[in-house]
């Protein structure tokens, strides 16, 4: 996983997108953490292992995946806005087979870490965050070529979107 190359295309769909809109990107540290809680929200309403009042709980493994991208770019667009993508670079792990399955778990403690980067900005617990994003779409079962074929194509869509008016 090449993430300096997905930090750089991130910034440069951050610019575009703050160009466009005509907004100062320092404004945007607290919508950006709530969309990344929706997209969360989103990736974990398509993985449906959480709903036990159902009979189907088998996941779309293509909307699962395009929802956790959608988290992706907003957790790596904060970083970039924190100047933290050296850290994350130099720290984070894309670990080939985790030891630790409870996707429960995992899920629980993003939202926690999301919730306390938000409160404390601090490059740790930035870390914190992206690390169990990256575990957690691990353990949903991505490889990671397949993150990073999806976080390019997106990427692309989102700069489309800005071109037409989105
Ligand atoms: O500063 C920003 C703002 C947004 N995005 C990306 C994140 C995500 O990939 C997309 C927004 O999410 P989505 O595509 O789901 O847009 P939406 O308007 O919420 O669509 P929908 O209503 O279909 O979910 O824009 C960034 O990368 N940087």
């Amino acid at each position: 996983m090449n993430l300096r190359k997905l930090f750089e295309l991130q910034r440069d769909l951050d610019i575009s997108i703050a160009l466009d809109k005509n907004l100062d990107p320092s404004t945007l540290f607290t919508d950006k953490l709530i969309g990344l809680l929706v997209e969360i929200s989103e990736a974990l309403n398509e993985w449906k292992g959480f709903k036990y009042w159902r009979h189907n709980t088998i996941p779309n493994k293509d909307e699962l995946l395009e929802e956790l991208i959608d988290s992706f770019h907003l957790t790596l667009s904060l970083g970039i806005d924190m100047n933290y993508e050296q850290k994350a670079i130099d720290s984070i792990e894309f670990r080939d087979n985790d030891f630790d399955l409870n996707i429960k778990s995992t899920v629980l403690a993003l939202f926690h870490r999301v919730s306390t980067f938000g409160l404390t900005r601090s490059v740790g617990n930035y870390l914190y965050m992206l690390q169990t994003l990256v575990d957690l779409i691990q353990d949903l079962g991505f490889e990671w070529e397949e993150v990073e074929a999806a976080y390019e194509n997106k990427n692309r869509i989102n700069h489309l979107r800005q071109v037409e008016g989105y």
